[in-house]
């Protein structure tokens, strides 16, 4: 394959799990971090072990501070940071892409949504880059733990542009043997998708740690993905990207596992702990937290019903207890399944 330059910006699990794949793939890649320290980590000891404990990252891979050095003649930049930093480092890469005057394609693999303006990762880049310096826009979603990726569990992800040369150029970039990429052109749903799955992982959570089994889980989940796809339809998003991988897929993935940082904090939240807590205690980037809130609000805009999101609301911001939230679920006038 030819050797590609790739820029990530994001020094944490997901950045640093997405350096390593396309390093593996024989590009040269640079990892952007605001951390002097993780950045020297990196490039001394090949590893990043706050986020990724012992494994070895490739030790071709280059960590920098400077941002300029590590987007020079990068075809291809990851912006990984969480969503609340999207805005700031994508207004960064906008002053550093002009000053190169270099024209790149920024991909989003960022899962939430921007609390004061409901805008998605994609959304807040295409606001701060001038269009002249953006060669595409693409995002990466599906279901896929850093923690699986780095240690080349089997993992499938989808690479989705308006424009589908961008996506195909991401696949062939990013796919090896262990992560295969997919592409897709449905860029609303791809992001609703992964940022409404967290919610639904919170409430996953909560029913482990209440010992809730099977019925009350596949519950959550099949009515969970149904308000995601309705959400979905208000925005126009595609219903069949909600069957696909960054939508049952990834919450499948999340709501599953204790990797997903946004399950474990479902848990202690079903444990009694409050949402300050529980921020305190994870130290990672939760984004289900402010995603709920986002989408609480916007379901009243939109007037959808989303009642399991709505509950995860109450719970996390009103202090409602859990159970008495499921109860009140369980409750509420009856309906057809299709609603
Ligand atoms: N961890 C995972 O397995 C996956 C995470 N994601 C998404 O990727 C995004 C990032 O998540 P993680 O890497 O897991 O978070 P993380 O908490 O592991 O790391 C976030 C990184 O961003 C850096 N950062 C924060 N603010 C910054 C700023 N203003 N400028 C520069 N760097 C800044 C932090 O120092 C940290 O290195 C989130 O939206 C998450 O939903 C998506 C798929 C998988
Ligand atoms: O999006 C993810 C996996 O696809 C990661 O989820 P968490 O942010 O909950 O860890």
């Amino acid at each position: 394959m030819d050797q590609t330059k790739v820029a990530v910006l994001g020094a944490g699990s997901w950045g640093t799990a997405l350096a390593n794949v396309a390093a593996e793939n024989g590009h040269a890649v640079k990892i952007w971090g605001h951390r002097v320290a993780t950045v020297d980590e990196i490039n001394t000891q090949h590893t990043n072990k706050e986020y990724l404990g012992d494994r070895v990252l490739q030790a071709s891979i280059q960590a920098t501070t400077d941002l300029v050095t590590a987007i020079e003649g990068a075809e291809i930049i990851l912006s990984v940071v969480p969503t609340k930093a999207t805005r700031e480092v994508a207004n960064l890469l906008n002053q550093a892409l002009t000053q190169l005057q270099q024209k790149s394609i920024v991909v989003a693999a960022t899962k939430g949504l921007e609390p004061s303006t409901y805008k998605f990762a994609s959304q807040m880049i295409a606001e701060e880059i001038d269009a002249s310096s953006l060669a595409g826009i693409a995002v990466i979603a599906g279901p896929s733990h850093a923690e699986g990726v780095i240690k080349h569990d089997p993992t499938t992800v989808t690479a989705v542009s308006e424009d589908l040369v961008v996506a195909e150029r991401i696949q062939r970039v990013m796919s090896n043997s262990t992560f295969r990429v997919y592409t897709n052109d449905d860029i609303v749903g791809a992001e609703l998708g992964g940022a409404l799955k967290n919610v639904i992982a919170i409430a996953a959570g909560a029913l482990q740690s209440l010992e809730y089994d099977a019925n009350a889980k596949a519950a959550l989940f099949t009515r969970g993905l149904n308000e995601m796809a309705q959400l979905g339809k208000a925005y126009g998003a595609n219903p069949m990207t909600f069957m696909g991988l960054a939508g049952v897929g990834d919450l499948f993935a999340t709501a599953t596992s204790t990797h997903s940082r946004n399950f474990r904090a479902g848990m202690q939240l079903g444990a009694g702990l409050s949402k300050e807590e529980v921020i305190e205690h994870m130290g990672m980037v939760i984004e289900g937290i402010s995603t709920t809130k986002v989408v609480h609000d916007l379901a009243q805009a939109k007037q959808v019903e989303m009642p399991i999101s709505n509950a995860v609301y109450q719970v996390i911001y009103e202090g409602r207890d859990p159970k008495i939230a499921i109860r009140e679920l369980m409750d509420r006038p009856l309906h057809h399944e299709g609603k």
